[in-house]
C-alpha cells in the first residue's frame, strides 16, 4: 500500500542486465558458501505460479548445465495440479518432456532448511530448442526485448499483500478483524516471524524493503525494491511468496495468497510500480511540472484500453473475482487518477524524477510474469498506437470510466477476442490460457459448493 516512499528514483536502478555467470561457477560458489547442502528442489513456475518440478541430491547439480526434461503438461495444469486434456498437451499427445535449462542467478537457499536444502529456477525449451512460448516467463521476456527494441527500459516494483493465519481457522474470521492499516503495533503479534521472513529474504538476495500491516487482522504487505530487471523482479516475487509459506509454516502459521479469503474483509493485491527509462537511465513518464508528459498519457491510455480484456489473467480464478467489491480499495472500472487508491490506474505522490504508474488490478494470486507482460503489453501498446486518455476519476461515484468484466466467463470471453492482446502475448499463449482457464471454470462449475450443502441439506 505504501511502499516506494523512499524513493522510486529511476536513476538509481542499474539498467544493465545482470551477467550471467556460467553455471558451474555459480554452483561452485554456492556451495562454497553453503558446503552442507544436501539437497535442492529444481522447479518451474507453471501457468498459476506454482512451484512444479523435483527434488535432487546435490551431486546432481552440476549435471544440470546440459539441462534435464519435464513435460510440457507442467504448462497445462489447473490449480489442483491436474493436467487439462483439452489443452492437446495431455496423454492424447503422449505428455512429451521438453528441455529445460537452469535460470543464472536463481540457485538460492531454500528457507526451510537453508543450510542443506537450495532451490534453482528453470526455463523451457521448445521442441526446435527456443524459448518454449507457452512459459509465463518467456511470454514477458518477448514482451521486454519489443520494449527494448525501442529504446525502452520499464522498472518495476512489487507490493504483494497475504494473510496469516492459524492453520485451523478461516483467515480474518469475521468479528475478528478490526481495520488497523498502519498500525506499526500491528506487526508484534508476528514478529518473530517476520524476522524471519526478512532474514531468509537477505539469504536469498531478495529486496524486502518494508512489511506493512494491512486493513484486516494477519493481513501484511510485502514491498520489493524497484528494479530494472524485471524478469528477476519477478522471480523474487515467486520465491518470496514460497519463502513466505515456508517460514509461515515453520511458525505453526498459514500464509495465504487466495485474492479474496474472507468475504467480509480486505482482499489480497499485487500491486505494481511502473516506470520507464532510456538507455541513460532518464525517466521517460516525467512531465514538466504539474502536467502529465505525453509518454505518460499514452502509457496509461493502452493500459486501460487493454484493461477490460486483461481481466481474465490479472484475476485467474473464481476467487479473484471475488476480491472486486465497493469500499475495498478495489478498482471497479478502467479509471486512473492522482493520487487515489480506489482507482485503477494510480499516480502516487512523487517528485519529477520519480514519476511512475501504480497499476492495482493483480490479485496476490495472479502470475506475476503475465500480470506485468498486461501490463507492459499495455504499456507498448499505448506507446506504439496513441489514443486519446480518457478523463481521470476520483474515487467509485464517478462512472465515466469503462467498466471492468467482473466474473470470469465473461472476462474469458473478452480476452478471446481481444486481438492487441493475442498479439502482444503471442497466440499460442493466448489459446492455451483460454482452454485451461475455461476448463478450470468448467471443473469449479460442476461441483456442490459448501455453502449449497449447509444452506440446502
Ligand atoms: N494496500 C492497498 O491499497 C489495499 C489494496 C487491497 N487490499 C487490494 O486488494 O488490492
Amino acid at each position: 500500500m505504501y511502499s516506494n516512499i523512499i524513493g522510486f528514483n529511476p536513476m538509481l536502478a542499474d539498467i544493465t542486465a545482470a551477467q550471467p555467470r556460467p553455471f558451474g561457477k555459480e554452483v561452485e560458489q554456492y556451495l562454497q558458501r553453503y558446503p552442507d547442502t544436501e539437497h535442492v528442489d529444481i522447479y518451474l513456475n507453471d501457468l498459476n505460479g506454482q512451484f512444479r518440478g523435483k527434488r535432487l541430491p546435490v551431486a546432481e547439480l552440476f549435471a544440470l548445465e546440459k539441462g534435464c526434461y519435464f513435460p510440457l503438461s507442467i504448462y497445462a495444469m489447473d490449480l489442483a495440479g491436474q493436467v487439462i486434456e483439452e489443452s492437446g498437451l495431455g496423454q492424447q499427445a503422449g505428455e512429451p518432456d521438453r528441455l529445460c535449462l537452469p535460470v543464472p542467478g536463481t540457485l538460492r537457499p531454500c528457507a526451510r532448511d537453508p543450510q542443506h536444502h537450495a532451490q534453482l529456477l528453470l526455463t523451457m525449451k521448445n521442441a526446435e530448442g527456443e524459448a518454449c512460448e507457452l512459459e509465463p516467463r518467456v511470454v514477458l521476456q518477448q514482451i521486454l526485448k519489443r520494449l527494448q527494441a525501442k529504446g525502452y527500459y520499464p522498472v518495476i516494483a512489487a507490493e504483494l499483500e497475504f494473510y496469516l493465519h492459524d492453520p485451523q481457522q478461516q483467515p480474518a474470521v469475521t468479528g475478528q478483524c478490526p481495520t488497523q492499516s498502519f498500525s506499526v503495533d500491528a506487526p508484534e503479534r508476528h514478529h518473530a516471524l517476520l524476522n524471519d521472513i526478512e532474514l531468509q529474504a537477505r539469504l536469498q538476495a531478495l529486496p524486502l524493503t518494508g512489511v506493512v500491516a494491512e486493513a484486516a487482522s494477519g493481513q501484511y504487505e510485502l514491498n520489493l525494491h524497484h528494479s530494472a530487471r524485471v524478469l528477476e523482479a519477478c522471480d523474487q516475487v515467486l520465491a518470496l511468496k514460497r519463502l513466505t509459506r515456508q517460514i509461515a509454516e515453520k511458525h505453526h502459521q498459514h500464509a495465504c495468497f487466495m485474492a479474496k479469503p474472507c468475504a467480509q474483509s480486505a482482499g489480497s493485491g499485487l500491486h505494481f510500480h511502473i516506470s520507464l527509462q532510456d538507455e541513460q537511465g532518464n525517466n521517460l513518464l516525467t512531465g514538466a511540472p504539474g502536467e502529465l508528459s505525453d509518454n505518460m498519457q499514452q502509457a496509461m491510455a493502452g493500459m486501460l484500453a487493454l484493461m477490460p480484456a486483461s481481466m481474465a489473467i490479472l484475476a485467474p480464478n473464481v476467487n479473484a473475482f471475488r476480491r472486486f467489491r465497493p469500499g475495498m480499495h478495489v478498482p471497479l472500472r478502467a479509471s486512473w487518477g492522482h493520487n487515489n487508491r480506489t482507482v485503477a490506474l494510480r499516480l502516487p505522490c512523487a517528485d519529477s524524477a520519480n514519476q511512475r504508474i501504480e497499476y492495482r488490478l493483480a490479485g496476490a494470486d495472479a502470475n506475476p510474469y503475465l500480470a506485468v507482460a498486461i501490463i507492459l503489453g499495455g504499456l507498448l501498446h499505448g506507446l506504439e498506437q496513441p489514443l486519446p486518455l480518457p478523463p481521470s476519476t476520483n474515487g467509485y461515484e464517478n462512472d465515466s470510466a469503462a467498466p471492468l468484466s467482473l466474473n470470469q466467463r465473461e472476462a474469458l470471453t473478452l480476452f478471446r477476442r481481444c486481438q492487441p492482446l493475442r498479439e502482444l502475448l503471442g497466440p499460442a499463449f493466448c489459446t492455451l490460457w483460454y482452454t485451461c482457464k475455461t476448463a478450470e471454470l468448467r471443473r469449479f462449475e460442476g461441483q456442490v459448493t459448501a455453502a449449497e450443502v449447509s444452506w440446502m441439506l
